[in-house]
């Protein structure tokens, strides 16, 4: 296509540079000098990344058709190939429209009291903390939304803050702590040589028989009890009772927490997309495990990191950290509990979490595939079938032309009175169009309740640990924070 981009190493492309420094720097120095649409090679794959919001919409939203499908890595194991992330074209929709009703507002309210339980966990075991110590809090966030996901996906008590043993938590770090380099050495490295050296990326398939194995059994003890949808109110269930007539609130409405890019244009294909996605309204067993395993992959790190920088960041403002406090203390009721309504209601908590997601926006970048060549707006680019391309979130949301002083922790521009400021598909931590993130409710509900629970109890401080500025690690499409430590004390 003849476009501009930083000069490729033979063989490596690209992807070298991500050995040496996070991606989501390289995006920015990248888009600054190449301007809105440049091209790069992952090894030897051309990728075309993107910037530019007119266009942005007209890949994810106006023409998502042709962009239907998402870049994967080949993989033969089932969880994957038939996860809503993974799948593709016909199969997504009708996945995505079947998946979708178990996240309607409906449905997170019946899952609302499974998340508060897992928050009394953590408030126990914050309470068994010496007051004032230092709070990894990385693996204190991790440990709650190990819980949740657990909870909620897999109708499992992980246990996490208490049982570093446990086969569910094991067999979860066996697949989440992946080595990053090793993985990169050995997507770079000619196959031959990878298997010369004995080199592997993979997980030991143990890992992933038990989640089968859990999905599988649950699935089983589900279906053969009667009674099993007035009892659970987890995925497995709302899958296992999914119907053509689910809940008719699953797309967003205009109004919607975060719904910055949803004009009425784009809730219209979305509906329209959801209603001719599903031929056959059911899932088969495995898809059904299929799904629950993909919402745990990615719904626990995101989650996890969306709060660590939350907290991190209230630690290292306090007079943002006191109008919070302030806002918290008056929507609680006298034990200090809050209702769906209430908590969503709240428009300064509202704000510090989409800011916390502006800043550190937990995937980097948000990636598209074409299915049929296509003219790309009036850019004079023709794009052939299979062209891989890359939307560099991260880089958008610094860029100062939409966010001035993008450095700043400012979450005044989220405010009702600000919102309006905010450029369409310049804010994508929640990616956009009929594919993004099914799970935005839940992780947004779930960060919040913990937010209002820790901070009624304890103030979050920065401490001589306290690392400023925090510390990325070098990953390919997630803002992963290396160690993160803050004080606690006792309000
Ligand atoms: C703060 C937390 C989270 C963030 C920042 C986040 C972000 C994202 C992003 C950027 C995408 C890609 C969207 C696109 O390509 O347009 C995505 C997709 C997805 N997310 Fe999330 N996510 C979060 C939490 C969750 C949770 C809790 C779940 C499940 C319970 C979840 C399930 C999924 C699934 C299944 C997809 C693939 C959707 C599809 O291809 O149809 N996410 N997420």
């Amino acid at each position: 296509m003849g476009l501009k981009g930083p000069k490729p190493v033979p063989f490596l492309g690209n992807s070298i540079y991500w050995l040496l420094k996070p991606r989501c720097f390289l995006d920015i120095e990248w888009g600054r000098k190449y301007g809105q649409i440049y091209g790069i090679y992952d090894s030897n794959q051309p990728i075309l990344v993107v910037t530019k919001p007119e266009l942005i919409k007209k890949i994810v939203v106006k023409d998502y058709h042709v962009f239907i499908d998402r870049r994967m890595r080949p993989t033969n194991h089932f969880l994957y190939r038939e996860s809503l992330s993974h799948a593709r074209g016909d199969n997504w929709r009708r996945i995505r429209s079947i998946a979708s009703p178990t996240f309607s507002s409906a449905k997170i309210r019946k899952m609302y009291p499974i998340v508060r339980q897992c928050l009394r966990a953590l408030m126990t075991h914050v309470v068994d903390m010496e007051c004032g110590d230092c709070v990894d809090l990385k693996k204190m966030c991790g440990n709650y939304t190990m819980d949740v996901i657990a909870a909620v996906a897999f109708g499992t008590d992980a246990n996490a803050h208490n049982d570093h043993s446990s086969a569910f938590v094991t067999s979860a770090r066996q697949i989440l702590d992946v080595d990053f380099v090793r993985t990169i050495i050995v997507l770079l490295l000619p196959k031959f040589v990878v298997k010369a050296i004995g080199l592997k990326s993979r997980v030991p398939e143990t890992a992933h028989q038990f989640f089968v194995d859990i999905g599988r059994r649950l699935i089983n003890e589900r279906k053969s009890d009667p009674d099993s949808h007035r009892k659970y109110n987890d995925f497995i269930q709302f899958l296992v009772d999914a119907r053509p007539d689910g809940d008719r609130d699953a797309t967003p409405a205009a109004a919607d927490v975060n719904a910055f890019n949803e004009s009425e244009e784009e809730l219209a294909i979305r509906r329209q997309m959801l209603t001719t996605g599903a031929k056959k309204h059911t899932l088969t067993d495995d898809q059904i495990v299929a799904q629950a395993w993909i919402f745990f992959l990615a719904g626990y790190d995101t989650t996890s990191t969306t709060l660590t920088y939350c907290c991190y960041e209230l630690a290292l403002n306090p007079d943002i950290q006191q109008r919070l406090y302030n806002e918290v203390m008056a929507s609680v009721d006298s034990e200090g509990e809050i209702g769906y309504d209430e908590l969503m209601a709240m428009s300064y908590l509202d704000a510090v979490l989409s800011e916390t997601l502006r800043k550190y926006p937990a995937a980097i970048k948000l990636e598209r595939r074409s299915v049929a060549e296509y003219v790309l707006g009036d850019t004079g680019i023709t794009l052939p079938a299979g062209q891989e391309i890359e939307i560099t979130t991260y880089a958008i949301h610094h860029n100062p032309e939409y966010y001035p002083d993008p450095e700043k922790f400012d979450p005044e521009r989220f405010m009702p009175e600000n919102k309006h400021n905010i450029q369409p598909y310049t804010y994508l931590p929640f990616g956009a169009g009929p594919r993004n993130c099914i799970g935005m409710r839940v992780a947004l509900m779930e960060a919040k309740l913990c937010v209002v629970h820790l901070i009624q109890k304890y103030m979050f401080l920065r401490i001589p640990k306290t690392s400023v500025p925090i510390k990325f690690q070098i990953s390919m499409t997630t803002l992963s924070p290396g160690d993160v430590h803050i004080g606690f004390t006792k309000r």
